[in-house]
This record gives structure tokens, C-alpha cells and sequence, in this order.
């Protein structure tokens, strides 16, 4: 049996007036890519902290390849980007990255080889030896990652790292973390981007005030959903009523209305993602004709708003 990367049994962290998390018990396998979802204030970077051993929880265990959490052993196979961090701005890129290396006790001579290949991995290239002062939020974002990644760890603890990314950045941050998945990495990402976890990561849980409101494999949280837009011409409400015949009550026109040679959106929920091309066929057979389809949004988003529609949370919102 393969020791799990990451364990943790009813890990605990008490700050006080109920906050800070309780009794989160998780386990993710070596070389899986976990999401870590919740609502501001949930316990999230809480429970990061103490898997990367910067607190000590109140009660409950962390392990991480088997080592208790915050040892050096566990210490040594992971890579940590915090959610708000500050290098001093007077160095370099490149100084802050050697800096580190010597932290995760590098070679020189491989400390030079990881630096330049990291710099160029997270698009920061040549401007690694331009002092910290002048460079954007994004780029110090990257310099964090790079930082995160240069022990070549096993695992990667990342808090929001394309916060402060702009599109393209966010973009190249996620195609960097596909690569490190499929290297075989363990990916522990906590995420407010519900698009990129859903691309990324084979399992999620939702957080709700410290607390697992939810878990489960991304494939199966998103077959449990299936949402549409489709824009069609020569919509009629019998084309809804044939639809709904031939699929089940699961089709369902939430929006458009009916208006022979304009086109409208319909909005259809689908047992999964095969019944789209049958409701394809159906809405061409009934004479209707097919601008767009596409889903509606990330359906995790709305995995995330359904759990924790409804509840109570602590955070931005009381
Ligand atoms: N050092 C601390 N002392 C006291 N309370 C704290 C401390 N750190 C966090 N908290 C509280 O614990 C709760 C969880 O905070 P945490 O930062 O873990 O949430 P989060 O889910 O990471 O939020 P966000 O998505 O906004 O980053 C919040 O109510 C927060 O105010």
C-alpha cells in the first residue's frame, strides 16, 4: 500500500470564537491535484499552514508521505506559496531564487541550473537580475512560484496563485501546473478560481466555517451537473414539450421565449454531458436551426453556490 501524501485526521485549529477550522479529516494519494474550495474566512490558508508546519494545531494529526507534519522530513518534500508573502525589493530575482536554494540546500552549480530554468518556466526569463522594486504584482507572483518549486518538491502547497495574475498570466500559471501534474507531482491548490480547479485538480472538498461540507472527485461532482446554452432559431414551446418527452423531465427550458425566426437562448439541464448531442439531433429534427452551444459556466461554481447557498459563513459576508 502507497503512503498517502497528504493525511489528516480531525486536524483541529482553534483561534477563538469558533474560528479557525474543526475536525477536518482528508486524505490525497501521491501524484494527485487537490482543490481546496471555501469562502473567504473558511479556514483554508489555516489549514495549509499547518500542513506546511508554520502552526501547530490545537488537536488532531497531520501527516504528510507519512511524516508528521512541520518535520523536517515532511518539510523537505514540499514547496510552499503563500497566500500574501513580501521578498525585500532591493533584491533580484535571481538573488531572492539563490537565497532559497541555499534554504533547500542546493549545490551552486545546481542552484544555477534549477534558477535559470525556473525563471524561464514562469515566464520571468532574463528579467530575474532587475531588482524586485520594479517589477508587477504578477511577476512577483510568479517569483513566489519559481521559489516554491526550486527544492523540486513532491508536493506543492499553493495559496490563490493566480491571484494576481492577469489572463495571460493565469493562463500560464495553469498550463505550469498541468506540467508539474502530469510529472507526477502532488498538487494541494486553494483556489477562489473555480475554472482553473476544475481543469486542474481530480478532487475537490468545500470548506464552510472550518468545517468539510463536501469532497469528492471533480468527475463526479461535475456528472452529477450538466448545464447548456443553446441559441436556436424557430424556437416553439412544442419543440420544449418534445424535448422534454423524449429525455425526461432532467431537459428543462429555464429561459427564452418562444419567437418563430429570432433566435433565443435556451438554457437546458442535462443528466450529463452525452444527452447534448441527442438534443442537437432533436432541435434540427423539430426544424429548429443551431447558432451556439456551449455550456453555461464553470459547473463547479455551481457545485460551490448550491453547498453553500443557504448556510451560514463567517468571512467578508455576515
Ligand atoms: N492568526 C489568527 N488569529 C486569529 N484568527 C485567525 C488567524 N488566522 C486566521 N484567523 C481566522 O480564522 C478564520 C479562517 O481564516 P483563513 O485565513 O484560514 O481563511 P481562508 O479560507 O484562507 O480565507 P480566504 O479565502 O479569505 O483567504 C477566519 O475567521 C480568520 O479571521
Amino acid at each position: 500500500m502507497t503512503i498517502p501524501a497528504i493525511e489528516t485526521n480531525r486536524l483541529t485549529k482553534d483561534y477563538g470564537d469558533g474560528r479557525g477550522c474543526r475536525d477536518v479529516t482528508l486524505t490525497i494519494e501521491d501524484g494527485e491535484a487537490f482543490g481546496f474550495l471555501g469562502p473567504n474566512g473558511a479556514g483554508k490558508s489555516t489549514i495549509v499552514k499547518m500542513l506546511t508546519g508554520l502552526i501547530q494545531p490545537t488537536s488532531g494529526k497531520a501527516q504528510i508521505f507519512g511524516y508528521a507534519s512541520g518535520t523536517i522530513e515532511a518539510r523537505r518534500r514540499m514547496g510552499y506559496l503563500p497566500e500574501l508573502f513580501r521578498y525585500p525589493d532591493w533584491l533580484t530575482g535571481d538573488e531572492v531564487l539563490a537565497f532559497h536554494a541555499k534554504l533547500c540546500e542546493l549545490d551552486r552549480v545546481m542552484a544555477k541550473r534549477r534558477i535559470h530554468q525556473l525563471l524561464d518556466e514562469v515566464g520571468i526569463g532574463s528579467r530575474g537580475r532587475d531588482r524586485l522594486k520594479g517589477y508587477s504584482k504578477g511577476m512577483q507572483q510568479r517569483l513566489g512560484l519559481a521559489c516554491a518549486l526550486l527544492g523540486n518538491p513532491d508536493i506543492v502547497f499553493l495559496d490563490e496563485p493566480a491571484s494576481a495574475l492577469d489572463p495571460v498570466g493565469r493562463h500560464e500559471v495553469r498550463e505550469l501546473l498541468a506540467r508539474l501534474r502530469s510529472q507526477g507531482k502532488t498538487i494541494f491548490l486553494n483556489s477562489h478560481l473555480l475554472e482553473d480547479v476544475e481543469l486542474l485538480c481530480d478532487k475537490v472538498a468545500l470548506l464552510n466555517n472550518g468545517k468539510v461540507l463536501a469532497e469528492g472527485r471533480v468527475s463526479e461532482v461535475l456528472r452529477m451537473q450538466s448545464n447548456w446554452r443553446i441559441r436556436v432559431n424557430g424556437y416553439t414551446p412544442f419543440a420544449l414539450e418534445k424535448i422534454k418527452q423524449l429525455l425526461g423531465v432532467n431537459a428543462v427550458i429555464q429561459s427564452g421565449t418562444a419567437a418563430v425566426d429570432e433566435s433565443v437562448w435556451l438554457e437546458v439541464e442535462l443528466e450529463d454531458d452525452e444527452q447534448i448531442s441527442l438534443v442537437n439531433y432533436l432541435l434540427i429534427e423539430l426544424g429548429l436551426t443551431i447558432y451556439e452551444v456551449g455550456k453555461t459556466k464553470s459547473r463547479l461554481d455551481e457545485w460551490f453556490l448550491q453547498a453553500v447557498s443557504g448556510l451560514e459563513h463567517r468571512g467578508e459576508r455576515r
